[in-house]
Order: structure tokens, then sequence, then C-alpha cells
């Protein structure tokens, strides 16, 4: 019995352990378990607390997440193995438990809506985004912290810069020198909600997709948690006596059902480089048309500020 914790299946002793059962002269009913499709993905985006989501919703006991990121959708080479081989990286769940899956490029890789309804028309979908300056900084951070060259993944996009980030501050990879925007900067460019935002709309029914406050799920994460509880039709079995405040971390931690706690490692709630408020403002401003395209398409104003 110490496999089962708070109705949850360790997965990989799961089936060894029922094929011990057979042998074993106690008659233990063990419910049956598999690996199902995913019912639910955190399709993004990228540095809004995908991670911390996943890990927040795993603490219900109706809930399974796949352990990593699995790219079935967005990778190519992935996607033409199969919907079985994809099946094969989801962790075994009751009947009953939703299988979350999370990879936050889905949401603006451009095959990724068609091909998820191909697998499920009626999936529910996770967006999640935050302020998009702030999600911009975050990138910004991540990128130089693997000192990679900010480089466009998408057609659409031309090279944002040739020199390395380690060498450029945010300010001057997201504002020429005359003032004016690099929208083809990367972080910049995925900040841009709506253009991605859209595709998914085309294909999936708003009702669908759960658009979820990156930066409250920081500072109130029960807040939003209650909203994806709700959404997935759930019981709110997930409250404030799962998370406790980190003050060292300066990030919300987590505690299981079973009273153990965990905090994200520490590539989560990177400390971010000062930007000077001129460079915010002056971004700020240019997002605010944007901003209001993606409120208008979710039919949700998320109050950001617009200098
Ligand atoms: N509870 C808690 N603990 C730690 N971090 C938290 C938490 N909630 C949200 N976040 C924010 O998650 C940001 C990383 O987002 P992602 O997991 O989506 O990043 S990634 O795209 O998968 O790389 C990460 O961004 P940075 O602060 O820039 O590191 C965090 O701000």
């Amino acid at each position: 019995a110490t496999i089962i914790s708070s109705n949850k299946i360790i997965p990989t002793i799961a089936p060894r352990f029922k094929k011990q059962m057979k042998f074993s002269p106690y008659h233990i009913h063990f419910p049956k378990t598999s690996r199902k499709l995913p019912q639910c993905l955190i399709i993004g985006v990228r540095k809004c607390g995908t991670r911390a989501l996943l890990e927040m919703l795993n603490l219900h006991p109706r809930i399974q997440k796949a352990a990593g990121e699995v790219h079935f959708f967005d990778r190519d080479e992935n996607y033409e193995r199969g919907l079985e081989w994809y099946r094969k990286k989801m962790p075994h769940s009751f009947r009953g438990q939703i299988t979350i899956e999370k990879s936050p490029s889905y949401f603006v890789t451009p095959e990724v809506a068609e091909r998820v309804r191909a697998m499920n028309s009626s999936i529910k979908l996770l967006l999640l985004v935050r302020e998009p300056v702030t999600r911009a900084i975050s990138d910004f951070t991540q990128l130089r912290s693997h000192s990679a060259t900010a480089v466009l993944p998408t057609n659409q996009l031309s090279q944002a810069s040739s020199s390395s980030p380690n060498t450029k501050s945010f300010e001057e990879l997201a504002i020429f020198a005359n003032g004016t925007i690099n929208i083809n900067y990367r972080p910049l460019a995925l900040s841009i909600y709506h253009q991605y935002t859209l595709r998914w709309l085309e294909i999936f029914s708003r009702s669908q997709i759960l658009v979820i406050n990156g930066d409250q799920l920081i500072t109130d994460p029960i807040s939003q948690i209650n909203r994806v509880q709700d959404f997935l039709g759930i019981e709110r079995r997930i409250n404030h006596e799962n998370f406790y405040f980190n003050k060292t971390k300066g990030f919300y931690c987590l505690r299981t059902m079973a009273g153990d706690k965990k905090c994200l490692k520490e590539t989560k709630g990177r400390m971010h480089p000062k930007v000077n408020e001129k460079s915010v403002s002056i971004l700020r401003k240019f997002f605010v048309e944007h901003n209001q395209k993606f409120y208008d398409l979710i039919g949700e104003d998320l109050g950001w500020p617009e200098e």
C-alpha cells in the first residue's frame, strides 16, 4: 500500500507491483492503471510559470503529470513517431484521473493546434500569460544564462541579432539606438500573444482554453489554481495549506497532501537584471495595442500597465 500516496501511484513501480501481487498469498485488489493520452495540455507561454502550474496541479489526487516536456506536437521528429509513442511517454493513471502534459513551445509553433485537434478535439487547454515586458525580461535572463544567441525559430521572423546576449543588455537588444522597437528580437516577439492566440481560436472554441494569469500565479497561486480546478471540473482539493512562502527563494513553495515540502529548482525564479525605467516604459507603450488585441480575442482584460 506504500505505493499509493494521496490516491497517486508511483508510475514506474505500479505495474511491477501488480505483477508481484499475482504470486501474493494476500488477495489485495489494486485498481487497474494505464497510460493515457493527455486530456489537458499546458501550451505555454514560455517563462510564464508553466512548470510551477504543472507541479501545483499535480498535487491534486485526480491529476497525473507527464514528467518532462515531451515536445510531441512541435517537433516533427517526435510527431512522426505517432500517438502510441506519445501515449507511452505518459504516466500511469487510474480511471477518472486527468493526464496533463506541458511543453511551452506548443503555443507559438504553427502546426501544433491542428495536430492537437487531430488527437482530441475536446481537449482542455491551459494558456498561462504574464505581463509581456516582464515575460520578455525573464526570457532574456534565461537565454543569457544559457549563453545562447537569441535567434528566431520561426520562418516569419528574421535574425534579431548576431551578437550574443551575453555582451548586450536587454535594452540594447530590445530597442534600437533610434528608439524603435526590435520586434524581431525573439523575447519580444513571443510576448505579442495575440499573433499566436488567433490560430488556437480558429481551431478550438474559447471555452476549451483557460487563460491563467502568470503574475498572479506567483503572488497568489491559489487564486489561479482554483480557476483551473473549476475549469477541469474537479473538486477543489488543492488549497492554501498546499502553499507556503519561502522567503529565501522569494516564491511560494509546495506542500504535498502527504506533508512533504518542495520548492521549484533554482532556474525557476531567477534574479532579473535591472532594466532602466525609461526602456520599460517605451516597451509597455509598444505593447498597449498588442495587449488590447489579445484582450479582444480572449474577451478578458488583464489590466497590464500601459507604461
Ligand atoms: N512558485 C514558483 N516558484 C518559482 N518560480 C515560479 C513560481 N511561480 C511562478 N514562477 C515563475 O515561473 C517562471 C518560469 O516559467 P516556466 O516554468 O514557464 O519557464 S520555461 O518556459 O519552462 O523555461 C519563473 O520565471 P523567472 O522568475 O524569470 O525565473 C518564475 O517567475
